[in-house]
């Protein structure tokens, strides 16, 4: 399908690499995220349970959790989006169906991982794998099941921390001969890694440069000289709102004032631009008339 979210992803790759993939951790950061230039946006699944649920990142929240989030941010941008299906939320059917309700609800692409159900944070120790055997038949069951043949299936491979970089670039060989168009070789922690992916693979290679990880936070000058194709920021701007907030909320129980804090936050002015409130506005006066509300 032409125009479609994953053509649209594949699209971007062709004029930038690495591409700059932009966590969205709502609808809101996603248009400011399209304002500043990114080419893609990307669904935590971190984000999903820590911000939508007050949850941690172990395999907690459901395809249906994820699905609205999806819902809610292709409602409002036209850029691709990348969508962290951790492992697929079940059994080869239920893999099957998450794709096409992932793609019908605007999604680009999907990465499924290797750990097994009960997974974890990927830079997070004690993580469990499933068998090459079964990754491989994740990716079988994904691939099958897509409508459109240009959105994109990532495998991302945690085994790095759990079997060492040859298994884990063989079971990336593994996934690309079964269908993945895409790597996510998860918690890499050299440029060097990255590179023995690339070569290896013959598909584009993700970066997850996630903060407080163990992946050093690699410029894209860096990842671009080890052949990396995306780079992924995944929580960047979602954390930098929650420090902002518990600044706000100390301060206003402290100082019984956010006077001091005002300095921290986007104008009412800035808010109404990225929604284009005035454009609404004018609509309705259009529309009905400019009398009776207030201004
Ligand atoms: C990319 C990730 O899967 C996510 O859900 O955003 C997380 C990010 C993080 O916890 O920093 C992961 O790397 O497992
Ligand atoms: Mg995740």
């Amino acid at each position: 399908m032409a125009d479609s979210p994953g053509w649209r992803l594949r699209q971007a790759l062709r004029v930038e690499k690495p591409l700059q993939v932009a966590g969205a951790i709502n609808a809101y950061t996603a248009m400011m995220a399209e304002r500043v230039g990114f080419r893609a946006l990307y669904v935590s699944g971190a984000g999903v349970a820590n911000a939508s649920f007050g949850l941690p990142d172990l395999g907690i929240t459901t395809l249906n959790d994820c699905l609205e989030e999806v819902h809610r941010i292709s409602g409002v941008t036209e850029l691709p989006l990348l969508v962290d299906a951790d492992t697929g939320f079940g059994g080869a059917f239920q893999i099957a169906r998450m794709i096409r309700q992932m793609s019908r609800a605007g999604a680009a692409g999907v990465h499924i991982e290797d750990q097994v159900m009960a997974k974890r944070c990927g830079h997070r120790p004690n993580k469990a794998i499933v068998s090459k055997g079964e990754m491989v038949d994740r990716i079988k069951a994904a691939a099958d099941a897509r409508e459109d043949s240009h959105f994109v299936i990532m495998a991302r491979t945690d085994a790095l921390a759990v079997e060492g970089l040859e298994a884990a670039i063989e079971r990336a060989c593994a996934c690309v001969e079964a269908g993945a168009d895409m790597i996510f070789p998860e918690a890499l922690t050299s440029l060097e890694d990255y590179r023995r992916f690339a070569d290896a693979v013959n598909v584009p290679v993700l970066a997850n440069i996630t903060e407080f990880g163990k992946t050093p936070l690699f410029t894209l000058e860096e990842l671009r000289n080890a052949d990396v194709s995306l780079a992924l920021y995944p929580l960047s701007a979602f954390r930098a709102m929650c420090a902002a907030a518990l600044q706000v909320y100390q301060t206003i129980r402290l100082e019984g004032t956010q006077k001091n804090v005002v300095g921290l936050m986007q104008t009412r002015e800035e808010l109404y631009d990225f929604l284009q409130y005035h454009g609404y506005e004018q609509k309705l006066d259009q529309l009905f008339g400019a009398e009776g509300g207030d201004s």
